[in-house]
């Protein structure tokens, strides 16, 4: 194996089942490879019905006395987990590298930014406060309290393989629940170190499990079983779509976590260079491969050459790469079909009249997994690029007058993830706020994620929302208690 750790025993193979490490039923596996060099890294146990049914099991046992400990206590053992994971932050992020292939400063930043959410659900685990209510009748009391929702499922994407884990595992975790997880099946080390690491924290065995393998056996058992109360998802809309039909025959509680398709609008009084700045790091973090990514960069007209020139020049400045080469900005994709899907995106904009103002040759396609940062000029709503998940370093910039034009185009979606817009002007930074339909606006802003902020989206991207004060309600039940006869 080429992964070079400080603690070999972080890097697990088997999955992760009532706190013991085991091999598949079958004893298939699933072999892991790493994007930047196409060698086999790791071959994984791949589960299917039987391990997750028994997954589920254990869940539900280990739940018990989970939920019946002091909130304090299970804040402290996430707490410890929080360190644990912060101490092992290099072998983390080698680890997250070397499968999923993003340069290693952004892997450490997912790191941290994982672990903030564990930070800061042990803290909120002590603040799940209930009601009381006036009541009708002289002689009745009303009182709510909020309980754990049950046993839940955690279906998370390659694109962050740490941190979308942590951030449902630990709300669950702080809330009372137990989880079985499914990672995705190109990138599951990840989230078998993060398990490792739960172990050493003193998170009781069948609290949490993991595995992964055969994705439609599993995810069936997940959306199926009648001891799971809630599905938390993250990944495609089309899958999130088949996943909440699945969950209609037991009528679980959801949250997904879907595509977006995310403007960028620079308008005429923006500060350019700072607009540029947060194209950068907006468009081409991870790739592109975000579901928050700046999808379609739209520019008024007074500024679009001026901002066209200054993005490419910016651009230039990356450097593509294997992950782990120091000074590399943008690592592989995730797979070859993914580099085919985001080229002919590129080819349709092209032959649709789209100038090819940055990017590399667009005749075929690259044979490895990298693919140049790009930009398209002169692009119009015909072309894929507009409607479509761009999931790639490409950034299509589109010319618009008026203000009500650019909320119109940024608003022509099914998807309502993230967007973001660019202004000096106090009246349209609250005029524009109110009318994108969006579940997040970054105002002069590119990053918008962080543990303390609801993240979620509206419309096809997907209901419920991560972190925050928010976060936690998605895994509680809120139960209210009538009592009478009290006068
Ligand atoms: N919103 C986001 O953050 C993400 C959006 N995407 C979008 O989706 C496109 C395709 O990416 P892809 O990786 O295929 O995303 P998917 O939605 O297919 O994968 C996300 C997770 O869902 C699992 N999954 C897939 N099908 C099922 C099923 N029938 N039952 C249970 N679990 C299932 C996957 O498992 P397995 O790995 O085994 O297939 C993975 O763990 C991307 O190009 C991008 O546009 C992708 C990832 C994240
Ligand atoms: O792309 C995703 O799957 C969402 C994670 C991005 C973020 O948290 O900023």
């Amino acid at each position: 194996m080429s992964i070079q750790l400080q603690d070999p025993s972080l890097l697990k193979t088997q999955a992760y089942i009532n706190g013991q490490w085991v091999e598949s039923d079958d004893n298939e596996t699933i072999q892991i490879t790493n994007p930047s060099t196409g060698e086999m890294i790791a071959e994984v146990a791949s589960c299917g019905e039987t391990e997750t049914n028994r997954a589920i099991e254990f869940a539900e046992e280990a739940m018990q006395s989970w939920k019946q400990k002091p909130a304090k206590e299970r804040a402290n053992i996430l707490r410890k987990w929080f360190e644990l994971v912060m101490e092992n932050q290099e072998d983390l992020a080698q680890i997250l590298t070397v499968e999923q292939g993003k340069p290693i400063a952004e892997a450490r930043g997912e790191i941290a930014y994982g672990a903030n959410y564990i930070e800061w659900f042990a803290e909120e685990a002590k603040r799940v406060y209930g009601d009381t209510i006036p009541a009708p009748a002289g002689d009745k009391r009303i009182v709510c309290i909020k309980q754990p929702i049950g046993v839940v499922a955690c279906i998370t994407p390659w694109n962050f393989p740490n941190a979308m884990l942590a951030r449902k595992i630990a709300p669950a975790l702080a809330a009372g629940c137990s989880v079985v997880c499914k990672p995705a099946n190109e990138t599951p080390l990840s989230a078998l170190a993060l398990a490792v690491l739960a172990e050493r924290a003193g998170i009781p065995a069948g609290v949490i499990n993991i595995l992964c393998g055969k994705t439609i056996e599993i995810g069936k058992a997940l959306t199926q079983s009648p001891i799971i109360r809630k599905l938390t998802f993250t990944g495609s809309t089309a899958v999130g779509k088949l996943l909440i039909q699945q969950c209609a025959s037991t009528v679980k509680k959801t949250t997904m976590e879907l595509g977006g398709n995310a403007p960028f609008i620079v308008f005429d009084d923006a500060d350019i260079d700072q607009a540029v700045q947060g194209a950068i790091v907006s468009k081409y973090r991870n790739a592109g491969q975000t579901c928050v990514c700046a999808n379609r960069i739209l520019v008024q007209e007074g500024v679009y050459d001026q901002f066209v020139a200054a993005l490419a020049k910016a651009v230039e400045t990356l450097s593509v790469g294997d992950g782990l080469k120091e000074g590399v900005s943008i690592g592989p994709l995730i797979t070859k079909t993914a580099i085919d899907n985001v080229h002919s995106l590129v080819k349709d904009a092209v032959e649709k009249g789209a100038n090819l103002v940055a990017g590399s040759d667009i005749e075929t396609a690259p044979e490895d997994c990298f693919y140049q940062p790009a930009i398209l000029t002169d692009v119009s709503e015909d072309m894929r690029v507009f409607r479509e998940e761009i999931f790639g370093p490409v950034a299509p910039i589109f010319k618009f007058s008026t203000e009500d034009e650019a909320v119109a185009m940024a608003n022509d979606t099914e998807f309502g993830l993230a967007c973001y817009f660019y202004t000096q002007n106090l009246g349209r930074i609250w005029r524009v706020s109110e009318a994108l339909e969006y579940g997040m606006v970054g105002v002069n802003e590119g990053i918008i994620s962080n543990e303390m902020a609801p993240f979620g989206g509206v419309k096809e991207s997907g209901n419920g929302r991560e972190g925050s004060k928010y976060g936690l309600d998605d895994y509680l039940e809120i139960k209210y208690i009538c009592m009478g006869g009290l006068a």
